[in-house]
């Protein structure tokens, strides 16, 4: 089938690589002209495991093209839209702006039949309010959420652990036919309405976050009393009506989704005169971002009251390994916050290192691992990257650090094996 995809972000350019990869003809576009450049030569404009070798295998069969002219979307039957709708400047809302404008710009180029299938997370309502206009030109419109992770993309896109599509009877099918390969092996194929769709896709995210912040505040009480979360959260985990993925405690959430897809939740639930339904989201976020603060307070407490001047190795950048990805960073806001205190702080990460430079131009960065470590008075591990977790031998850091502080920000390090070595380790919600 003949597919577009509008907006090739770390969501649309695997799903148009995935999608080419199952057989389909795809163009993807995007405004951004450097991103298509690299794509259309082949290249992921940035950190995705597995996607590199899709994209060069997709181009070179000839499937999959990209361009930055939207009129290339004529003559597909199936129109995705996967364009950011990011946190508004001014307030907690997702701002549809980039949304309205693929779907506008697309009106003049779609024959009656086509479908417009919408990806974006968007707000509940987004897709009535869109339907008429994509109906006046003949086509018709389904929100067909996405539930991908960074780092899993690839894998996800191809195999989800569900597919869900709000809309009519008829559109419904074509996507199935689309979804084919996922369709084959039973996955669960949802068809509801515009609102559930929508509010299906936030309800998860809503969920996930909620998780992570129940055991952070799990380990808020921990550490006034002395357990230890990481044990509390594999007991609770065996009961596999809680189970234990998603307990992970530590600096908390970040990424270019769960953050301000509860808060623009949380706004469109007030909007609607039902804030006070999700009122606990406020809660859940509020949490989150105090365990970044806690972070930097075990770090002035390791150094014995002050960090100022203080050389601090900061392990990660990215919001969680295996992505590139610095959005609402817990990683990065821990560091600032640590240069704000007059920290010489040094970060690295092996992938969002370029990302991070650009947007925080007044850290100071090491190339690898080792080169941070070097002559830090105190270390901090912020993204559990494999080479910061289990790579990395006390006893290799004690060789290149100053210091034999160590703060684990992600609860990732052996607590044990890092204190018989001489470390003061300092863990989130551990004795
Ligand atoms: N990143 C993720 O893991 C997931 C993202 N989502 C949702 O997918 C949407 C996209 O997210 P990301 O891919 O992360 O964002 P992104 O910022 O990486 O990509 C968005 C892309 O859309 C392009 N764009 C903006 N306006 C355009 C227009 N009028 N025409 C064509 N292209 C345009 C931008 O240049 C950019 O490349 C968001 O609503 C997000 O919440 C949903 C599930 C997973
Ligand atoms: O809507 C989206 O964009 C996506 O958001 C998340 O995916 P992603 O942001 O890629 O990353 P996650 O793996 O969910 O991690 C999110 C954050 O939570 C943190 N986290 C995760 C798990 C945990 O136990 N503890 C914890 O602090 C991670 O470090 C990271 O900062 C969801 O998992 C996806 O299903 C969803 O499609």
């Amino acid at each position: 089938m003949k597919l577009s995809v509008i907006g090739c972000g770390y969501l649309g350019a695997v799903h148009a690589a995935a999608m080419a990869s199952i057989g389909h003809e795809v163009v993807g576009i995007d405004v951004d002209e450097r991103k298509i450049e690299a794509l259309a030569a082949g290249k992921a404009p940035f950190f995705e495991p597995g996607l590199d070798e899709l994209l060069a295998e997709g181009v070179a069969s000839g499937r999959l093209r990209f361009s930055s002219d939207l009129a290339d979307a004529a003559g597909a039957a199936v129109h995705f839209i996967a364009v950011g709708t990011p946190q508004t400047k001014d307030g907690d809302a997702a701002d549809l702006r980039f949304v309205n404008a693929a779907v506008e710009g697309l009106l003049p180029h779609l024959a009656p039949g086509d479908i417009v299938a919408g990806k974006s997370t968007v707000p509940v309502g987004t897709a009535a309010r869109l339907a008429e206009a994509v109906e006046s030109v003949g086509a018709e419109l389904v929100w067909n959420p996405e539930f991908l992770r960074e780092g899993w993309a690839v894998e996800d896109t191809v195999s989800p652990d569900r597919i869900v599509v709000g809309g009519g009877a008829r559109a419904a099918d074509v996507l199935r036919e689309v979804y084919h390969t996922a369709v084959a092996t039973e996955t669960p194929f949802i068809v509801t309405n515009y609102a559930t769709a929508e509010l299906v896709k936030v309800a998860a995210n809503a969920f996930l976050a909620t998780k992570i912040s129940f055991i952070n505040a799990m380990a808020e009480i921990a550490e006034v009393t002395g357990a230890d979360v990481t044990q509390l959260a594999d007991a609770i985990g065996h009961d596999n009506r809680i189970g234990r993925r998603f307990l992970g405690a530590g600096i908390g959430f970040g990424g270019g989704c769960l953050p301000k897809d509860i808060r623009a939740f949380s706004a469109r639930a007030e909007e609607l005169g039902r804030g006070e339904s999700v009122s606990f989201l406020r809660e859940v976020d509020a949490i989150n971002l105090r365990r970044r603060e806690r972070a930097v307070q075990l770090v002035v407490d390791g150094l014995g009251g002050s960090v100022h001047r203080k050389r601090v190795a900061v392990l990660g950048a990215a919001f969680k390994p295996h992505s590139d990805d610095i959005r609402d960073s817990p990683a990065l806001d821990v560091a600032t916050r640590l240069h704000g205190l007059g920290a010489d702080v040094v970060v690295t990460d092996p992938a969002a290192l370029e990302n991070a430079r650009r947007v925080h131009p007044q850290l100071d960065y090491a190339a690898d691992r080792d080169e941070a470590l070097r002559g830090a008075d105190a270390v901090v591990v912020v993204t559990e990257w494999d080479e910061y977790r289990r790579q990395l031998s006390p006893e290799h850091a004690a060789g290149l650090a100053a210091g034999r502080v160590v703060v684990d920000g992600r609860n990732c390090l052996d607590a044990d094996t890092w204190r018989a070595a001489g470390w003061t380790y300092l863990g989130m919600g551990r004795p």
